[in-house]
């Protein structure tokens, strides 16, 4: 199986020079293609830094971000990082801060849809992207604030499917949500993720366990163990206690 991220003692420090964070400490992480990795950890372990220097969006300080046999994407000329970064979708932790309130759903898809896409062509697939994720095409003339949160999550996966990407990257899609919407969050990101590469950051060790093949345990910024997801919680915690606080609120 080929790789498709390949983290290599990644260090990557937040924050202005007197509040140095170093959010990522030395981490190692290989994706293969098709894979489905859980990151979980408790609050302030990294993950979501973690999946930022996966996608490729944020340069790590030191150690090696590779993707899809590119070993170090960052030592690569800025065009074709880009059109490597075009092989992962995004579907953010919160989808209304991450689309410009000034522009319709309709044009928050379009924007992902390739360069070169003529207008009448970009509404059919603006439509059809859509209508994939579940919502009526008449919603493409909304603003992000007259969505719901089910509906602008959906609109954040529409747009993230727009680039055709082989890698799906989820930084807790559906924090915010209720269950309803929540499980339809999910069972698209599922259904969507299936034949791609998933990497979906959560909280709840049952997302993890449905959605992932894998789940990678972070702690203070550094792997503390890489288990299958459907390893059963007792043993997740002895080989993660880092988990305890999660497992104990798994019901
Ligand atoms: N812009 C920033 N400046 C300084 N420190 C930051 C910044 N962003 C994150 N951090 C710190 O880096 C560490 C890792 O943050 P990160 O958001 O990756 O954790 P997380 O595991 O995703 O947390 P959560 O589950 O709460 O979303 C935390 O200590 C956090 O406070």
């Amino acid at each position: 199986m080929s790789a498709a991220i390949e983290l290599a003692g990644v260090v990557r420090r937040l924050g202005a020079r007197r509040r140095r964070v170093e959010a990522l400490s030395g981490v190692d992480l290989v994706v293969g293609e098709g894979e489905a990795v859980a990151v979980v950890g408790p609050s302030g372990s990294g993950k979501s830094t973690l999946v930022g220097v996966a996608g490729l969006l944020d340069r790590p300080q030191e150690g090696r971000a590779g993707a899809f046999g590119v070993p170090d994407v960052w030592a690569l000329p800025d065009r074709e990082r880009r059109a490597l970064r075009r092989r992962f979708g995004w579907v953010p932790q919160d989808a209304l801060s991450s689309f410009d309130p000034r522009h319709t759903a309709g044009r928050a898809v379009a924007d992902a849809l390739p360069a070169g896409t003529g207008r009448r062509e970009a509404a059919v697939r603006v439509a059809e992207l859509l209508e994939r994720v579940g919502l009526d095409p008449a919603l493409a003339g909304r603003r992000p604030t007259g969505l719901s949160g089910g509906e602008r999550q959906r609109v954040a996966l529409a747009r993230a499917l727009a680039v055709r990407p082989s890698v799906l990257l989820a930084d807790e899609p559906t924090s915010g949500l209720d269950v309803l919407a929540q499980e339809r969050v999910l069972d698209l990101l599922q259904a969507e993720a299936h034949g791609r590469t998933l990497v979906m950051v959560t909280h709840d060790l049952r997302v993890a366990r449905r959605m992932a093949d894998r789940m990678v345990v972070l702690e203070d910024g550094r792997p503390a163990a890489d288990v299958p997801a459907s390893i059963g919680l007792e043993e997740a915690e002895r080989r993660a206690p880092v988990l305890a606080g999660m497992i104990a609120a798994t019901p």
